[in-house]
């Protein structure tokens, strides 16, 4: 199966800036990736590379086997900036039919195209009336003309509500499914832990981390917490046993390392009869992110 994105070695650098250093990656048919780093590490120039806006200083990029900003890369690829501006004077329909025309790609499937965005109520409405939740949808049918291969999708939920924070990522789910590979870039790391299979972390313009949230968690192998909920009474004889625990409310907390997770179950599961209740908290993907994202001084 050939890769629809494959990055290799890329470097990018404005004066003395290191944008992007060796950077390599590939994005399969129906893969949902996320990239995620703290600003100004990286993400914009590697999607304006991407759709080839700017020029990388060297390092090869191939976008459905084209290079990027080609006609042939430039019909394959689709981009949802983070603030997509459109005419607030136009109706959805009328935005969406102008953009098809633009595209080359037949204007009477516009409705189609917002009905499959949860426009179609709202097609013959003036943008201007739109809520923000909506003008991302008139992005999201905007990015969809023309069936592309790759969704590059720059940070496309922030100011959206829950709801359509949901609705927009089984959007995603469903052009993923159909083959779409999906590249978006997010600071809303518990969101994309849900809803992206791959995890991409730049930081200072490096990959520093790849892979699936499992990958990552015991690539990191930061420690695991419990909290364990004693039976009236019987806090001193957990403390025995766990003299680091700290006390967490009504709550004992102790961390041990990935390696011992078992032990420590084994070791609290002798303690049946004075124990109500355990927690078994694994590392978030924020403790995750920090900890790859402080590798380079950041
Ligand atoms: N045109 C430019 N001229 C000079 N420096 C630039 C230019 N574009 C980007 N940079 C620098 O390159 C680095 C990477 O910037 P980039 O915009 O790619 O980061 P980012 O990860 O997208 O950040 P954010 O989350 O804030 O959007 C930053 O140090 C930035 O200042």
């Amino acid at each position: 199966m050939t890769s629809t994105l494959t990055i290799s070695r890329l470097t990018k650098t404005f004066g003395g800036v290191h944008a992007l250093s060796d950077v390599s990656l590939r994005v399969e048919p129906g893969e949902r990736v996320a990239l995620l780093g703290h600003n100004g590490a990286g993400k914009s120039t590697m999607m304006k590379i991407i759709l080839g806006l700017i020029a990388p200083d060297s390092g090869d990029i191939s976008v459905c086997g084209a290079a990027p900003g080609g006609a042939l890369a430039r019909s394959k690829v689709a981009y949802l900036p983070e603030n997509a501006a459109f005419h607030s004077a136009l109706t959805g329909l009328e935005q969406i039919t102008h953009y098809m025309r633009l595209r080359g790609v037949d204007p009477a499937g516009a409705m189609d195209l917002l009905d499959r965005v949860g426009l179609a109520h709202a097609a013959r409405r003036r943008i201007g009336t739109y809520s923000k939740g909506m003008r991302q949808r008139v992005g999201l049918a905007q990015a969809l003309i023309g069936h592309p291969a790759l969704l590059v999708l720059d940070e496309p939920t922030s100011g959206l509500d829950p709801v359509s924070r949901r609705d927009f990522y089984e959007l995603l789910d469903t052009l993923a499914a159909e083959g779409a590979a999906i590249l978006l870039s997010s600071h809303a790391l518990t969101e994309v832990e849900a809803r992206t299979d791959r995890l991409l972390i730049l930081s200072g313009g490096k990959m520093v981390a790849e892979g699936t949230l499992t990958d990552l968690r015991s690539k990191a192998a930061l420690p695991v917490a419990m909290q364990i909920t004693a039976i009236n009474g019987y806090d001193r004889d957990i403390m025995a046993v766990f003299p680091d625990a700290i006390r967490i409310g009504d709550r004992l907390q102790l961390s041990c390392a990935q390696a011992d997770k078992l032990a420590t179950l084994a070791q609290i599961s002798a303690l049946r009869g004075k124990v109500a209740d355990l927690d078994v908290i694994p590392p978030s993907l924020e403790d995750i992110y920090s900890h790859f994202s402080r590798r380079d001084g950041q």
